[in-house]
């Protein structure tokens, strides 16, 4: 992989993420996406049907396959949250690029999506609990560093070109 986005829900490393593949001329590579096709279920069945433990050992399954991969990686809001993909993602010899967005502006951006079953089973001081429990191993497995409030997908993309 060239470039592996993570970041909390809805800091944009889907649409980041195709579009800085698209800016490189590299594959796309959704790590969620990935599981859709693996399973063919949609992410809201995996967590309904076989309980979240199951979705994180497909989850990190799929990371650990698609390390090798040519392309750009998005994960998964969640990936970097266990030890073991903690240690996977620092050791890995690919930049990892942390979109850092406020929950203010994760509301905003995906409080109307019924796709996200992290979101949408939590209250809003529930969310802020599991944001702030997540900040540090974001900051542990990151490279590089990325506002996303008040930036375009575009701005983005130019400035991780600029720093990559
Ligand atoms: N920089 C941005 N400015 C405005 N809107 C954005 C930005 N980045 C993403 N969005 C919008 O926010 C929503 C969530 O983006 P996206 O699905 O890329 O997030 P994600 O980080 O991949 O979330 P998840 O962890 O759930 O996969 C989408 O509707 C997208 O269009
Ligand atoms: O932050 C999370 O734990 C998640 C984020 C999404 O990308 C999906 O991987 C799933 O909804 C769980
Ligand atoms: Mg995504």
């Amino acid at each position: 992989m060239k470039a592996i986005l993570i970041g909390f829900m809805g800091s944009g490393k889907t649409t980041v993420g195709k579009l800085l593949a698209a800016h490189l001329t590299l594959p796309h590579v959704d790590l969620d996406k990935k599981i859709v096709e693996y399973t063919g279920k949609e992410i809201k069945e995996i967590f309904s049907q076989y309980g979240e433990k199951k979705f994180r050992e497909l989850e990190q399954k799929t990371l650990v396959e698609q390390l090798d991969k040519k392309g750009v990686l998005s994960t998964g809001g969640g990936t970097p949250i266990s030890e073991q993909n903690l240690k996977i993602l620092q050791a890995v010899k690919t930049p990892v690029i942390l979109l850092e967005t406020s929950l203010n502006t994760v509301l905003k951006r995906v409080a109307q999506s019924q796709d996200r079953p992290i979101i949408n089973q939590l209250s809003r001081n529930e969310l802020l609990e599991l944001y702030n429990q997540r900040a540090p191993f974001y900051q542990r497995c990151a490279d590089l560093r990325v506002t996303t409030d008040n930036r375009s997908p575009l701005e983005i993309v130019e400035w991780i070109k600029n720093n990559l």
